[in-house]
Formats: structure tokens, sequence, C-alpha cells
């Protein structure tokens, strides 16, 4: 039976239908002066606000009721003993196996990998540490000052988020990242830089993306114009990160610059992996091992915690409400901290990557809606962007808030005036963030009483009942932002068991990179286009 025909959906669709999905939040707040602390969860330094979402505690039990009829707690145990939960690939999807702690009690498959994971991150501290004292040399004999990760998707956001995101922090090299295959990053950085002294990453799971490819040859030739002796280059100036170490050796990159993980880490969960070589290269092991120390303790929560405590279950039935209850098919990421620059869209691979799908396990077609369309900005920049739709559009729309309690990076900066008014900035955020979750939620009710007459116009009517979560950081650090990320992998897989899909294989971006080859040959290599639609062969005879 499809889980829009079972009973515990049926009751869930009633129940919207019995008033709940036209009902105002306002009443609610006012129905229940308690709702704020119900309708919250802390973990550690992290605070989940759900309580603007157009629930109540009748149609949360149904949400439970349908996590249960879904064996959610089942399907939570597969998915962190190493079962094959990627079906379609015949693999476990063992991410959180990178995070946990050797002897923690991690079992089944999980537990035999211990030792791998352990070997890759012993290797990968020789050559970060080496790196990081300056001792890891060009060359001709200069230590190296900048480092640049060639790769994309899962193996280029992850590692750019978090640097940026943890910017405070000093790191004896700087960082670069390419991942367009239009080389525009390349040209305009390799401009920038020194072959003494610049090393690469070379990052890719299955080490035959093009992108990442066509950018390392680029690089490649780059290095040339300097240095003759291919063994000096390749040992010298290039890493790789992959599941593959005969496609690195193929390449050329030696087997000491080669660093692993496995076909059990999806790309989009691989940042906690030696993909993650970067992030260690700017806050260290100590930083890299606190970040999987926040998700472990995500892990550890969703594992063991009760399904109405569980931050990422209750995440992510409150998200499958929203949409196949209440019809709502977008959602905003917005960070009120321009440090987190690109989590929206980290998180847009993330969650479109694994739940933008339409077919059950079983392969066939779905007949409900299943993940929305996820995308943000920082928050004070996007409400002088798309804020104006959240408030007035005809779209519904759903919205995480995600802000720091405190700025602990403020103190770098020297000098306590400049503290202050940096602090008075911070504040500044903290206002705007609330304040818009609030007017999104009350609408109309927001307009001060002495204000109401100015706002009598259709011009200014705001309808409010947009729901929104808010998540608390204590402060934004290395294990704090593990906690984060950890979080929305595991309420998008609390999303994908609910909708009966596999989050964890990713076949509609195949058809486009196989076209594109053919499509390539084409172009560069004068294959005939007659065979082509004709808006795509006159696009290209425009080229020609
Ligand atoms: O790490 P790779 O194998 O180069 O792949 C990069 C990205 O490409 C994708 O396969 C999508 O095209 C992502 O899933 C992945 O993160």
């Amino acid at each position: 039976m499809a889980v829009n025909q079972s009973p515990a959906w049926q009751k869930l669709s009633d129940l919207a239908k019995s008033g709940i999905a036209d009902k105002h939040m306002q009443s609610w707040f006012s129905e229940d002066p308690a709702r704020a602390d119900r309708y919250a969860i802390e973990l550690d330094e992290i605070f989940l606000d759900y309580s603007k979402n157009r629930i109540d505690d009748k149609v949360l039990a149904g949400l439970l009721d349908l996590a249960n009829q879904q064996d959610l707690s089942n399907w939570i145990m597969r998915l962190v003993t190493g079962e094959i939960v990627n079906d379609t690939e015949q693999r476990p999807a063992l991410h959180s196996a990178l995070r946990a702690v050797t002897g923690s009690g991690v079992t089944g498959y999980a537990a035999e990998v211990q030792l791998d994971v352990e070997s890759q991150f012993t290797k990968m501290a020789q050559i970060v540490n080496k790196i990081r004292a300056g001792h890891w040399r060009g060359y001709s004999g200069k230590p190296i000052t900048d480092v640049v990760n060639i790769g994309v998707g899962g193996s280029d956001l992850g590692p750019l988020m978090v640097t940026h995101a943890l910017q405070v922090q000093q790191s004896p090299v700087r960082l670069h990242f390419i991942s367009s295959i239009d080389g525009t990053q390349t040209s305009n950085l390799l401009t920038t830089l020194n072959q003494e002294t610049t090393l690469f990453v070379l990052a890719s799971k299955s080490f035959t993306t093009i992108d990442t490819l066509s950018n390392a040859e680029t690089a490649k030739d780059w290095l040339e114009e300097r240095i003759e002796r291919s063994q000096t280059l390749m040992a010298q100036h290039f890493i790789g990160v992959s599941t593959r170490p005969d496609k690195m050796s193929e390449w050329g990159i030696p087997t000491e610059n080669q660093l692993l993980f496995w076909d059990w880490v999806g790309g989009r969960y691989s940042m906690w992996s030696a993909i993650g070589f970067p992030i260690a290269l700017k806050v260290g092991m100590k930083g890299f091992f606190q970040m999987l120390e926040g998700a472990n303790l995500m892990d550890e929560h969703f594992a063991t915690a009760p399904l109405a405590q569980n931050i990422p279950v209750i995440m992510g039935l409150v998200d499958v409400w929203n949409i196949n209850f209440l019809d709502i098919h977008a959602k905003a990421i917005l960070p009120y901290d321009a440090r987190l620059k690109y989590l929206p869209s980290y998180f847009e691979q993330l969650v479109m990557e694994s739940n933008g799908k339409s077919v059950n396990r079983a392969g066939e077609k779905v007949s409900y809606k299943t993940c929305p369309i996820l995308w943000g900005e920082v928050g004070p920049n996007a409400q002088h962007a798309f804020y104006q739709l959240l408030h007035q559009g005809t779209q519904a729309v759903m919205s995480d808030f995600i802000v720091p309690v405190e700025r602990d990076d403020f103190e770098q900066h020297s000098g306590a005036e400049k503290d202050a008014s940096l602090h008075k900035q911070h504040h500044l955020a903290l206002a705007n963030c609330f304040a818009q979750s609030r007017v999104l939620m009350l609408g109309d009710a927001a307009i001060p009483a002495s204000l109401k007459a100015s706002y009598d116009s259709p011009f200014k009517h705001y309808a409010g009942n947009q729901p929104s979560n808010t998540i608390m950081l204590k402060t934004l650090s290395a294990k704090t932002l593990g906690m984060l990320v950890a979080l929305y992998e595991h309420k998008t897989f609390v999303e994908s068991v609910i909708w009966e899909i596999n989050p964890f294989d990713q076949w509609g971006v195949e058809l486009g990179k196989l076209i594109a080859k053919e499509t390539y040959a084409c172009l560069a290599e004068g294959v005939s286009v007659d065979s082509f639609d004709a808006s795509t062969q006159a696009l290209m005879k425009r080229v020609k």
C-alpha cells in the first residue's frame, strides 16, 4: 500500500481538512501560553524552536504515528549500523561511521570500517601537519603558501562552506576552491598564484568527473610552464582524495599523496572523510575532529532519543506536514551570520540531490509530493532581495532561520570601540532574525497599534501564517557546525523514510553528464549534430 493510502497518512489528511490547515498560528499562541516551551528541543549547544509551525498536539501525534507506521526507528538503526540502505547501488550510507568514536559501541558494518577510517585520518593528519608546519615544499624548495581544492558538488561544497564559516581561525596557508567546468575560476586564480608555492588537491569520489579533471588538466599545464620533471610536479604539487586509487595513480598521483575514502560515503555526505582535507588545513586536525565530535553528538541523539524529542525526527516530520498536508513546496534557508554564506548551497545539494525523486524504493512512481525547492541566502541580505515574496507573494514558503546566540570571533578584532560596535551589529542581526520570523508568522497582527492606520491599505497587507523553525547555536564553532550539518543529514533521511524513497543515489544527474559528452564531441570534434533537436542544432550552429 502506498504511504499516502495508509491509515496514518489518511488521519493526517483528515486533520488538515478539519480546519487546522486554515487556522492562523496567531490563535494557537494566544490559546496556549506554553506553546513556545513545548515546541522546542535543546541538545547541548543547539536549540530548535519549531513552535512557529501550523501544528498542534494532534498533528504531532499523527506525525509520530506516521513515523512508527513507516518503521522509522528501525530505519535509523539500519542506517547507523551500516546495513544496505542505498539499494539501487547496494551500499550502506555510513557517514555516521566517519565520526564515530572508536570503541563507542557502534555495531555491524559501522564497527568493521573503523580501522580503515582511522588509518586514513592518520595519513591525512601527517600531510596536514606537514603543510601547516611549512615542511611540505614545492619544486624549488619553498614552503607551500596556497592550496587549491579542485572538486565539485560534494567534493567542493562542504570544505568551502566550513572553511568560510570558520574563517576566524588563521590558517598558515591560503585556501582556494575551484569547481566550475567553464574555467573562469581557474584562469582568474592562477594569475594570482606562484607555481613554486602552490599545491593542488584533486577531490573526486569517482575521479571521473569531467568538471574536476578538466580543471586539474589546466592546473597541470600551468605547473608544467615551470616544472619540467613530471615526477616532481606530481609528488610536490598534487594530492588526490578519492575512492579510486587506481584512477588517481593513472592520473599520475603517487600513492603517498593519495587519501582514500569508500563507496559507502555518499558525495554529499563526504566532508567528514578525507574530502574534509581543506577543513583540516584551515582549523587543524584538532578542529576537524571537533567538527566530527559535534556530528557524532547529533548521531547519538538521532539514534537514541525518543522520536518525540528527537530534533532531526521532529524537523523532518514537520516538513512532511508542511509539504504533504499544507501544500507548501518551497523552503528557504536563512542564516543570520555571513560566515554561513555557503550553507544554503550546501543544503541545496544535501536535500535536493537526496530527496528530489519521484519513484519509491520499489521503483514505482509516487503520487505525493517529495522534496520541496530549497534555496537560501544570508538572512539580512535576503531581506533586501526575496523576502518580498515571503511576506506578500502567492507562494507558501517554509523557512529555517539559523543564528548563533553569541559571537566569540569579534575579539579577534582589536580595539574595544570596534568590538562594541560589532556586538551591536550582532544584536541587530538577532533582532532582524526574530522580527522576520515573527512577521512571517503573525502577518498584520504584528503591526503595532500606533501604526495600524497607516497600514490600512491592500498594498501593506501581510497574510502571515508562513511556518518557520529557528535554530540557535550557542556560538558558531567547528562543533556546532558539525551538529548542524548532521541534523540536516538526518532530517533529510527521516523525510525519505516517510516518502519511501532512497535518498542516497542520484541517478537524475547521470543522463545530463552522458549527453554533455556526446554534445562535446559534436562541438569540439565536428561530429554531426543532425540527430539533435532543432533548437540544440541551431544553438550549436551559432557557436560553429
Ligand atoms: O566527487 P565526484 O565523484 O567528482 O562527484 C562530484 C559530485 O557529482 C555528483 O555525482 C553529481 O553530479 C555529486 O553527487 C557529487 O558530489
